[in-house]
């Protein structure tokens, strides 16, 4: 393995870290939707799209899983013609003919109707603008970062629309999402629910009812990505604008574990289940190093002394093949870490950058 640097932000304090990323995300949001981090032409495109007609009329049940929302990716409504061991073999290249009834939104377009304007049929043109409009797709881990994104984000509600975001998961634990152990429970506690407006994002977790099942679930999580990602056209990867990582002391990211060598070596699955995990709940799904290294962007977030150790391990010893020293590596260039100054404290050999705010100034210092 060669060595990789990748962009390293230090911050001396953990809310540092927090602003920093939202930051970052909201950034990465106005690029993907507008290509642009200009406030003055951001707002004449947004203007310019208010005039329009509303493409996606604002909803209130902005959840999805394959059964837990029946107007959306329910396995009826996606009429999926392929078995699940079927979609596997082929999942190594989608083609894009799993069901043309399907749309950008995971709605059936067959019946013409939209799920929340009352029944009105909706045109062709609509139709066609509709299948066309960019969302920003972000995949979210959880642990220590639900905090961060609940920090950073809550209070920066004003430059983030909801509405246009497609939010995923890098990685669930097996749990019910009542649980503290469930990463899309706490963050609907933590960030879905506390989203201010009736403008929310689609939200694409996993289904409860197959949390008993990891090969199961991560199929079915699977096929989520395929409909949303491989359907109009044929992909290899999904491709995230954003993909947010954690990394815990033990060196595992999303739900790949250092010690999980044959997962850490698959090429072609976009989705994996994981067993004996060995921190944490042990029953698991996570994506693929391939899905991960294809973002646009991914983005480590690591704070606190407990880190402190595997960051020197990552940042300075890459040949141990850690998992996030493999991302390094294979989505280099696009790679950035948002670290704490206790989390760099044992690294000695790491260049170091001071984040630049770029949606909006700089926060001055609390003393
Ligand atoms: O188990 C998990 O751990 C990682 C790291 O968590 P952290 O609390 O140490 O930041 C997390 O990114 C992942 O989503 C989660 O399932």
């Amino acid at each position: 393995m060669t060595t990789t640097v990748p962009l390293i932000y230090s911050f001396p304090e953990f809310e540092g870290v927090a602003e920093a990323v939202a930051d970052h995300i909201i950034s990465a949001q106005n690029q993907t939707l507008y290509n642009t981090l200009d406030p003055q032409l951001i707002a004449l495109l947004k203007e310019e799209q208010s005039k329009r007609p509303s493409l996606f009329p604002s909803s209130s049940t902005a959840s999805f899983s394959h059964s837990s929302n029946n107007h959306s990716l329910s396995p009826s409504t996606l009429n999926l013609s392929l078995s699940t061991s079927q979609l596997n073999s082929q999942s190594k290249l989608y083609t894009g003919s799993l069901n043309n009834s399907i749309n950008n939104n995971g709605i059936n377009s067959n019946s013409d109707f939209s799920p929340n304007n009352g029944g009105t049929p909706i045109s062709k043109k609509e139709k066609k603008r509709k299948t066309s409009e960019v969302r920003f797709k972000i995949a979210i881990s959880g642990g220590s970062l639900i905090k961060i994104l609940n920090q950073g984000l809550l209070p920066r509600q004003e430059s983030i629309e909801w509405d246009k975001w497609d939010i995923y998961f890098a990685d669930e634990r097996l749990v019910p999402f009542e649980s503290k152990d469930s990463n899309y429970g706490e963050s609907k506690r933590q960030i879905f629910d506390q989203i201010k407006g009736d403008k929310k994002p689609r939200i694409f977790h996993i289904d409860e009812s197959l949390i008993d099942d990891n090969q199961e679930c991560a199929d079915d999580y699977e096929k989520i990505l395929i409909n949303n990602f491989a359907r109009k056209d044929s992909v290899k990867l999904p491709m995230f604008d954003l993909l947010l990582l954690g990394c815990a002391p033990d060196g595992h990211i999303a739900s790949l574990f250092p010690n999980h060598g044959e997962q850490l070596r698959e090429k072609l699955a976009w989705c994996l289940p994981v067993s004996k995990a060995p921190s944490g709940p042990e029953n698991r799904i996570t994506l693929s190093i391939p899905v991960i290294c294809h973002s646009a962007r991914v983005t480590f977030v690591v704070e606190g002394l407990t880190k402190a150790p595997i960051m020197r391990i990552i940042m300075e010893r890459p040949e141990k093949g850690l998992p996030s020293s493999i991302v390094n590596e294979g989505a280099a260039g696009r790679v950035s870490w948002f670290v704490d100054d206790d989390a760099l404290k044992d690294c000695y050999d790491v260049t170091k950058k001071k984040y630049k705010f770029l949606s909006i100034d700089e926060p001055t210092p609390v003393n």
